[in-house]
């Protein structure tokens, strides 16, 4: 019996915590991955990295779709603000190290046609965790977990330097 409760306990203990915000930030972080292909898109064309009109667009649509999910547009406003300058901290990151080094220059050139879909749908995603985290993002804990999923992500999907900045850059406004 006591063998049992000691197991139980053993097996509670060793279980992890559930992180709330970490599937939030894992698809913050997709979404900042998505920049190396974006970049590369625009490498060497005279596409510039700054695209107001599709950020618009993106502001736009995610703010109508957080209103028929029953979640604050303005909220989301800033949030996706803070991933798209998120992306191009990476993309203007990537360009420099690009000029830099020539012999890293990428060799093709993705279509940006096929990578906008891949950020909608993460659009899409990023929305739903805004909806489902709304008690821990109002807890006064919500910087500290935020904080605690930033590094783990980080570590999780082995993030350089430019990519770890680019995910910070993704988060201020996750927390109420
Ligand atoms: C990702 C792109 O580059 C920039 C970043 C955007 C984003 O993160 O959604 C949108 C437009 C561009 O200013 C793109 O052009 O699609």
């Amino acid at each position: 019996m006591l063998g049992s409760s000691l197991l139980v306990v053993a097996a509670l203990a060793g279980a992890a915590a559930p992180q709330p915000l970490e599937p939030l930030v894992q698809v913050a972080a997709e979404r900042v991955a998505t920049a190396d292909q974006v970049a590369a898109a625009k490498w060497g064309t005279d596409q510039p990295i700054d695209d107001p009109a599709r950020e618009q667009q993106v502001l736009d649509t995610m703010a109508a779709k957080a209103t028929a999910m029953g979640v604050d547009p303005e909220l989301t406003r800033r949030v996706f603000r803070d991933q798209i300058e998120a992306n191009k901290v990476v993309q203007r990151g990537l360009h420099q190290y690009w000029a830099a080094h020539p012999d890293e220059q990428p060799t093709e050139r993705p279509d940006l046609g096929e990578v906008r879909p891949v950020i909608d749908r993460l659009n899409d995603e990023l929305l739903v965790e805004i909806r489902d985290t709304a008690d821990v993002r109002a807890h006064p804990s919500c910087e500290g977990e935020l904080t605690g999923a930033f590094f783990r992500i980080g570590q999780e999907m082995r993030l350089d330097p430019l990519h770890q900045a680019g995910v910070g850059r993704a988060l201020p406004s996750v927390c109420d």
